[in-house]
């Protein structure tokens, strides 16, 4: 049995991809790059076997568009490039696993895409990317493979083929004769050169920019490797059958007992730090169990394992931690997940805002110009995993306000590292609130799996957890309030709330300012640690008639007695004169202009709280203002996530969210608050906001939204 080994090779990035959603894309998204590979080849793996195998192609001619770089049938591989895919994005990871030697197994030319992936079994590929390689940074090519010859090809046609020593297959090609055509042309390896009739050529040199191999190698490579050399001659036998559908073929298909899976991987250097689980990235061949493709590969090759994280807590058990919030009700479970999730997202965003400060960390935009920032995904990603963990065996519903687009392509390289890297130092800690830590920090495919999970598109039926990461972006950004938002919409219905709000100091004095000034006093006079100056995660169940408040966690503290919430209620107060209002920071997220106008007819007469995200709803459910209005321009459509668990909890506290014509919010209807009138009202109490709606109504026809 030919060994597997790992081979590392530095690889320059130079290009872009995207691993598609669809496995059968996966290869022909598959970005490696040759004239770095070519180069690290010509430095690394020339004295190693993987130099036999090489096509004898001018150097030229692999930094255009046709070439090879065998994969397999050796004890290390490479991939391939195509100049022309390095628009498509990076594979973040490219896992590329092989059982059995042939690939639809008829013969030399199997055409078409299912030729690769699940339906045959005889290639599992599967992948998710998003990462790109940055032009001129180094990267690491990792390429774990064993003894299956197995080649890959850009084609003329902008199409990737694989290749076996035993066969061939392409992916993307829909015509025999083209793929005949550029077989023809090709040399699959050694063994199947000699089997052609056909071994010359290979030289083992770099003259004229050939790699080459002699042929004394050739039938060395025979010898030792037997196997493979067996399948191949097997294959040859019985060519021809190539046209049926892999599908057809299934129940004939038999993995060849000798020949071993190829796995090829892909890393770029950075994220190789972060070793991933790769169990369910390779997928089954044939209904066989997963393979945990690296570590066999190490295991197999005896090389150095993938770095170790010193820092990742070892040998912490679940039923080791016994802190746990302790929630009754009928959503008692749910909101015990959904606390510990807010209070784990919040040490996350909590420290990429002191990040941002410090201008360590900086902030995207997205294609509609908002802001986006580490934070966003990583509490996504955070509030994914902890929900998934709670409640694993059960379907997780999200929809959530980020997906991974930013991530992918060439500007997201950076960006979706730093998101990886700040979910695993978050993770890390997770057992702070009561949750065992996963068992190694995830790698980047899963941390974008986690966050697209937040796709989901609600709706009437069914529970689905609604989450707005960091709502009010631009206050995070400028190091004010913003609030890690979860709630849970029960057909419908939101049920559950949990709002999280970082900067939100107990003493309400402070609320109005901007949280720098706050930031400054607390360094003058540090607070009593019993004050809750440092932010507070607010809670309620629907039906429960009571909203709660408990303390932020704080630097490496665990839930303790001192986190048990309390009680928190709206304001008593019902004459306008004594009310006050919050509304966005952002006039263009709601018309200030609009609200003076109906606060003069109210006889409001105190200053209106500007205050960003949902932390005003924070504010009416405890106490500290009346009122809370939104009146966006028309047009915009309000988000679920942007209110759903702040409504609940201002309801549960005693007071009154409607749209400006008096109806309730409607969770309903998917994504978007649809059929909303106007805009959103929020009252400590019932006859305060009567008096309002019938403002609203008075002035809004002459108004300018
Ligand atoms: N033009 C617009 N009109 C009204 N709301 C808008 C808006 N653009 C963005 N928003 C929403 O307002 C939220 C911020 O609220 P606030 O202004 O109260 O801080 C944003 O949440 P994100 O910051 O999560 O994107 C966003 O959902
Ligand atoms: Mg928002």
């Amino acid at each position: 049995m030919a060994t597997t080994s790992l081979l590392r090779l530095p690889l320059h990035r130079g290009g872009s991809g995207s691993i598609g959603e669809d496995r059968r894309q996966l290869c022909s998204n598959r970005p490696v790059f040759s004239d770095a590979l070519w180069a690290a080849l010509r430095r690394d793996a020339l004295n190693s076997p993987l130099a036999r195998f090489m096509k004898p192609t001018p150097v030229v001619a692999m930094a255009s568009s046709r070439h090879w770089v065998p994969s397999a049938s050796v004890p290390s591989a490479v991939g391939l490039i195509d100049d022309r895919f390095r628009n498509w994005g990076t594979a973040r990871r490219i896992l590329y696993g092989v059982r059995g030697a042939r690939s639809g197994g008829r013969g030399r030319c199997c055409t078409g895409t299912s030729n690769v992936g699940h339906e045959t079994g005889a290639n599992r590929v599967k992948g998710e990317g998003g990462v790109e390689i940055k032009q001129g940074e180094e990267d690491e090519l990792v390429v774990s493979s064993s003894a299956l010859g197995k080649f890959w090809q850009g084609t003329e046609g902008g199409a990737v083929r694989e290749a076996h020593d035993n066969g061939a297959s392409s992916l993307g090609l829909q015509n025999v004769n083209d793929v005949e055509k550029d077989l023809d042309s090709a040399v699959f390896s050694p063994a199947d050169r000699v089997a052609q009739g056909n071994p010359g050529g290979l030289r083992h040199s770099f003259e004229d920019g050939r790699i080459s191999v002699p042929e004394e190698q050739v039938s060395q490579y025979a010898d030792s490797n037997g196997v493979v050399h067996d399948s191949i001659e097997t294959e040859l036998q019985s060519p021809g059958s190539g046209g049926a559908s892999p599908k057809d073929n299934r129940s004939d298909y038999k993995p060849q007992a000798k020949v071993e899976p190829v796995f090829l991987e892909v890393i770029p250097e950075d994220l190789v730090r972060i070793h991933p689980d790769l169990s369910d990235t390779v997928g089954l061949f044939d209904g066989q169990q997963p393979l945990r493709v690296v570590e066999q590969a190490q295991k197999e090759a005896d090389v150095e394992p993938a770095k170790e994280w010193d820092w990742w807590p070892s040998g912490l058990q679940e039923d080791q931690i016994k802190i746990k919030p302790d929630v009754q009700g009928k959503y008692g479970r749910e909101m015990a997940a959904a606390i510990q999730a807010v209070q784990l997202a919040c040490m996350l965003s909590q420290r990429v805002q002191e990040r941002l400060l410090r201008h360590e960390e900086k902030a995207g935009s997205k294609k509609d110009k908002s802001l986006i920032t580490v934070a966003d995904w990583g509490v996504q990603a955070v509030v994914s995993w902890v929900l998934t963990q709670s409640f694993q065996g059960e379907e997780l519903s999200m929809v959530a306000e980020e997906d991974t687009k930013g991530l992918r392509g060439q500007s997201g390289v950076d960006m979706s590292q730093r998101v990886v890297n700040a979910v695993n130092e978050c993770l890390c800690e997770a057992s702070v609130v009561g949750i065992a830590p996963p068992k190694q920090p995830l790698g980047s495919y899963e941390v974008l799996k986690f966050i697209n999970k937040g796709t989901a598109l609600g709706g009437p039926t069914g529970r689905h957890w609604v989450l707005d990461p960091v709502d009010g972006t631009l206050g995070f950004v400028r190091g004010d309030q913003y609030a890690v938002a979860l709630a849970l919409v029960d057909d419908g219905e939101v049920v559950l709330g949990v709002l999280g709000c970082p900067n939100f100091p107990m003493r309400t004095a402070w609320l109005g300012y901007h949280h720098r000034y706050y930031r400054l006093a607390m360094q003058i006079a540090p607070p009593d640690p019993s004050l809750w100056h440092r932010g507070c995660v607010m809670t309620a169940q629907k039906g429960e008639g009571r909203a709660w408040m408990q303390p932020m966690i704080f630097n490496g503290e665990t839930f303790n007695e001192f986190h048990a919430p309390r009680e928190v209620s709206v304001s008593s107060v019902v004459d306008p004169a004594d009310a006050t209002f919050c509304e966005p920071v952002e006039k263009a997220n709601s018309s200030h202009s609009f609200t003076a106008g109906l606060a003069d007819t109210l006889g409001l007469r105190n200053e209106p709280l500007r205050v960003y995200s949902m932390a005003k709803y924070a504010a009416i459910a405890r106490g500290d203002a009346e009122i809370f209005m939104k009146f966006a321009k028309a047009g915009y459509k309000e988000k679920i996530w942007d209110h759903a668990a702040g409504v609940l909890i201002v309801q549960e506290a005693g007071g009154v969210v409607t749209d400006a014509g008096g109806r309730p919010l409607d969770f309903s209807k998917g994504r978007f608050l649809e059929g909303l009138d106007r805009g959103i009202v929020a009252c400590c109490g019932k006859s305060l906001h009567n008096k309002i709606i019938a403002a609203v109504d008075a002035s809004y026809n002459s108004s300018t939204l």
